[in-house]
C-alpha cells in the first residue's frame, strides 16, 4: 500500500513538481486500501476498453468462415468495417457521455457503460452475419467511449489531489493490461473467437455489481445540492468524521460548483468556448488527445503483427506482444513518476523520446526492401529489421511514460465543474475521431508511401506536439481541481523552468 500511503507528503520529488500553490485540502488518513478498491473497481472499465479494442485482432483471423454465406463471403472491407465499428461507436459514446454524466451522475453512467459492454459482448459472440457483428461492435464501442470518459472523471473527482495523477494512471494501466490480456486470450483460445469476444461480458458484470458499494462523487453530489451525501462520501475518502475538516473540504469544492438549475446544453457550450480559461482548457485537452492518436501508436497496437510479418518475422504475433507488453510495463513506470516529477516534464520527455524512436524506425525502414511485396524472411536484411523492432520498443516506452496517460488525466482535471461534462466529451470525441482516422489510413499510407515516410510523418506530429506542449501545457500536479481553473484563467500558466 506504500505507493498510496503517506510518504509523498514528505517526498522532496513531489514538492518539486512545481512552484504553484500547494493544495489546501487535507491529505487522506490511512485510506490507502479504500482508494485502491475505488480505483480498481472503476479501472475494470479500462480493462474492458483495452480488451474490446484489442481482442478483435485475433478474432479477425478466424471469424470469416462463421460469418460468410456462399453469396456473401467475408471480404477485407468487411474486416476493416468490423475493426473500425468500435472506434465509431466510441466516438459517439464519448460525445454524449459527458452530458449524461452531468445529468444522471457519474455512477449511473458507469452502469450504462457496463450494460453496453455486456449486451455488445454477448451480441458479438452470437453473431452469424457481418451486419450483426458490426452492430455488436458498435454497441461495445459506445460502451468503450462512455467508459473512456467516465472512469478518469470518476476517479479524479473522488481522489485527493496528491494521489489524483497516479490513480488516473492506474485506469490507463488497466487499458494496457486489457490489451495484453486480449492478445494472450486470443493466442490461447485461437479459433474459438466467439469465446474471445464474449468473455468481455464477465468483467463488466463484476464491475456493475461492485459499483453498488461505491459512492457517487462529492462534486456531483454538490452539483445536485446533496450536501450531506457529499459530506458522507468525503468522510469515507479522507477517513475522517471531524466536522471542521469535512466542512472545509465541502466549502473548497463548492467554490467550483455552479449554482441554480442545470443550464441548457447550448449555453454550456457557449460558456466553454467564450470564457478564456475554459477555451484554453478545451484547446489543451483536445490537442493532447489528437496527439495521442495522430502519433500513430494504435497503428502499432492494431497492426504490429502485420508489420512484423511484412519485415520477415516468423512469429509476428509473439513479436507483436512486445508492443502490448512494453506499453503495460512503462505505464507502470508512469504511475510511479506522475505525481513525483510532474505532468509537464513527463509529457515533454515523452514526446521528445517518441519523436526519436519514430525517426529511428523511419531510418530502419530505409534499409528494408519494399515491405509490401517482400514476403520471405530470407530477403530481409537483419540490421534494419532489428533497428525497426528496437525503435518501436523505444517509441512505445516513451509513449507509455507520458502521452499514453496524460491526455486522459488532463481532460478530467482541467475543466471547471460548470463545463466538465461537455469539455471532457469534446476531448474524448477528438481521441476517437483520430483513432478512427489513423486505424483507417495506416495500411494505405504504408502501401502508398512506404514505412519510412509513414513513421517520419508520425515523428513530425510528435515534434509539433512538443512545441505546442512546451508553449501551452502548464503543470497541475499537487493542485486541487478547483485551483487548476485559476492556472488557466489569465493565460496558459506555463512556467518555463
Ligand atoms: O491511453 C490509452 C492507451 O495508451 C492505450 O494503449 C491506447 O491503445 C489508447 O488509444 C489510449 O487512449
Amino acid at each position: 500500500m506504500a505507493v498510496l500511503g503517506h510518504e509523498d507528503d514528505h517526498d522532496p520529488l513531489l514538492s518539486s513538481v512545481s512552484s504553484s500553490p500547494i493544495c489546501t485540502l487535507p491529505e487522506p488518513e490511512a485510506r490507502g486500501s479504500w482508494l485502491w478498491i475505488l480505483t480498481l473497481s472503476a479501472g475494470i472499465s479500462g480493462l474492458l476498453f483495452g480488451y474490446d479494442t484489442a481482442s478483435i485482432s485475433s478474432a479477425l483471423l478466424y471469424l470469416a468462415p462463421s460469418l460468410s454465406t456462399p453469396a456473401n463471403p467475408v471480404t477485407t472491407w468487411d474486416k476493416s468495417l468490423i475493426t473500425s465499428a468500435t472506434s465509431f461507436g466510441a466516438l459517439f459514446g464519448g460525445l454524449v457521455a459527458g452530458v449524461c454524466a452531468d445529468r444522471w451522475g457519474r455512477r449511473a453512467v458507469i452502469w450504462i457503460a457496463d450494460a453496453l459492454f455486456i449486451i455488445g459482448a454477448l451480441w458479438q459472440a452470437w453473431a452469424t452475419t457481418v451486419t450483426v457483428m458490426v452492430a455488436g461492435r458498435i454497441i461495445v464501442g459506445v460502451g468503450v467511449g462512455v467508459g473512456s470518459l467516465i472512469v478518469p472523471l470518476y476517479i479524479s473527482e473522488l481522489a485527493p489531489a496528491s494521489h489524483r495523477g497516479r490513480l488516473v494512471v492506474i485506469s490507463v494501466l488497466c487499458i494496457t493490461v486489457g490489451q495484453l490480456v486480449a492478445y494472450l486470450v486470443g493466442l490461447l483460445l485461437g479459433e474459438r473467437w466467439r469465446w474471445v469476444l464474449g468473455l468481455g461480458a464477465l468483467p463488466a458484470a463484476i464491475q456493475a455489481a461492485v459499483m453498488f458499494l461505491m459512492p457517487e462523487t462529492p462534486r456531483w453530489q454538490l452539483l445536485r445540492g446533496r450536501r450531506s451525501a457529499a459530506a458522507e462520501t468525503l468522510s469515507r475518502v479522507y477517513g475522517t468524521s471531524e466536522d471542521s475538516k469535512i466542512s472545509s473540504l465541502l466549502d473548497e469544492i463548492e467554490t467550483g460548483i455552479p449554482t441554480g438549475p442545470a443550464p441548457p446544453l447550448l449555453s454550456t457550450l457557449k460558456t466553454l468556448i467564450q470564457v478564456p480559461g475554459n477555451r484554453r482548457a478545451l484547446i489543451i485537452a483536445c490537442y493532447l488527445q489528437f496527439l495521442q492518436q495522430a502519433c500513430g501508436f494504435n497503428s502499432l497496437m492494431y497492426f504490429s503483427a502485420t508489420i512484423f510479418a511484412m519485415i520477415g518475422f516468423h512469429n509476428p504475433t509473439a513479436v507483436a506482444m512486445v508492443v502490448a507488453g512494453t506499453n503495460a510495463l512503462f505505464t507502470c513506470f508512469a504511475f510511479h513518476l506522475i505525481d513525483r516529477i510532474g505532468r509537464r516534464r513527463m509529457l515533454l520527455w515523452s514526446l521528445a523520446g517518441m519523436a526519436m524512436g519514430l525517426m529511428l524506425c523511419s531510418l530502419g525502414f530505409l534499409g528494408l526492401p519494399d515491405i509490401v511485396t517482400t514476403r520471405s524472411a530470407e530477403e530481409t536484411p537483419l540490421l534494419p529489421a532489428v533497428t525497426v523492432v528496437v525503435a518501436i520498443i523505444l517509441f512505445v516506452s516513451f509513449y507509455a511514460t507520458g502521452l499514453g496517460a496524460i491526455p486522459w488525466l488532463c481532460q478530467s482535471e482541467f475543466f471547471p465543474m460548470a463545463v466538465r461534462g461537455v469539455g471532457t466529451g469534446a476531448a474524448t470525441a477528438t481521441n476517437w475521431t483520430w483513432n478512427l482516422i489513423v486505424a483507417a489510413t495506416f495500411l494505405g499510407i504504408l502501401e502508398r508511401l512506404g514505412g519510412s515516410w509513414a513513421f517520419a510523418g508520425y515523428s513530425a506530429v510528435c515534434l509539433l506536439g512538443w512545441i505546442l506542449s512546451w508553449m501551452t501545457y502548464p503543470e497541475t500536479g499537487g493542485l486541487a481541481m478547483e485551483e487548476i481553473e485559476g492556472v488557466l484563467r489569465d493565460g496558459w500558466g506555463v512556467k518555463h523552468t
